[in-house]
């Protein structure tokens, strides 16, 4: 598999964040019974699963091997998977990050913190381009507090458009078809960003979080990956299958002819 395959799927992701509290007295094994249910339910309507390193980290050594299943899993259903994990690190520690998320899951993706620099993002770039995988860097997050960094100008443009048009540049070295293997994030609460890095990066896959709690619209658009987790996975406020599936359905209604 690889991951731009997910460019060709529809334009909706699944993230998946564990809320232990909502999984009763033995949070592990019903949760790991409700996400592959969730996940084989709804394989088909998404372009990829989202899978938050905290979430998973935060339920010790079984949530680490449950993410390790759930992702296996996904992979089995031909689903294209994403670590959420906001890496970043200098060029050696990259190379590990690199190895543990692109080179031994092949054909997947991670999303990167851009703040070292363009050297310690390199690592992943090229792992990707080995493994068929992709990254997303984030450039405008979804936050209300995006802009205390992201919005700072630079050269007569916010920060976070210098970065797309530099990692545009970048990506040409990573192109496979229309598409590069360097995505970037852009919150989906932020529809206006989310306008101007598409016209700074047209080859770029962009990862649009925030669609549902956070307030985000989805937005519809040539590789344009909107993204939600507690609307999707939670969608009443607690596990609920059939209401991931009506709301997989109603968010593809607005982004789906
Ligand atoms: O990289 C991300 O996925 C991400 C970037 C961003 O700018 N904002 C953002 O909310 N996220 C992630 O997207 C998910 C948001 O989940 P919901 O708000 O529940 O849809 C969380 O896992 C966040 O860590």
């Amino acid at each position: 598999m690889d991951f731009l395959e997910a460019l060709a799927r529809p334009p909706l992701v699944l993230g998946v964040d564990p809320r232990p509290g909502l999984h009763g007295k033995e949070p592990i094994p019903h949760l790991r019974r409700y996400s592959l249910e969730v996940l084989e339910a709804l394989a088909p309507r998404l372009a990829a699963v989202k899978f938050q390193l905290a979430f998973f980290e935060a339920l010790g050594p079984e949530g680490m091997a449950l993410l390790l299943e759930l992702a296996s899993g996904a992979r089995v259903m031909g689903l294209p998977v994403l670590f959420d994990g906001k890496r970043g690190d200098i060029g050696s520690t990259a190379e590990a990050y690199a190895e543990a998320y692109l080179l031994r899951f092949p054909g997947s993706a991670l999303t990167l913190n851009p703040y070292l620099g363009l050297d310690a993002l390199e690592p992943f770039f090229r792992a990707a381009q080995r493994s068929g995988g992709a990254v997303f860097v984030l450039a405008k997050t979804s936050n209300p507090g995006a802009g205390f960094l992201q919005d700072l100008e630079v050269g007569r443009r916010p920060l976070y458009l210098h970065l797309a048009e530099v990692l545009a540049e970048e990506g040409r070295r990573y192109l496979e078809g229309p598409w590069s293997r360097v995505g970037l994030v852009v919150g989906a609460t932020y529809p206006e960003a989310v306008q101007r890095v598409r016209e700074a990066a047209p080859h770029a896959p962009l990862l649009l979080p925030g669609v549902g709690a956070q307030g985000g619209k989805p937005l519809k658009g040539p590789g344009l990956l909107n993204a939600s987790a507690r609307a999707l996975f939670y969608p009443r406020g607690r596990p609920d299958l059939e209401g991931a599936l009506e709301a997989a359905e109603a968010l593809l209604a607005a982004l789906v002819e």
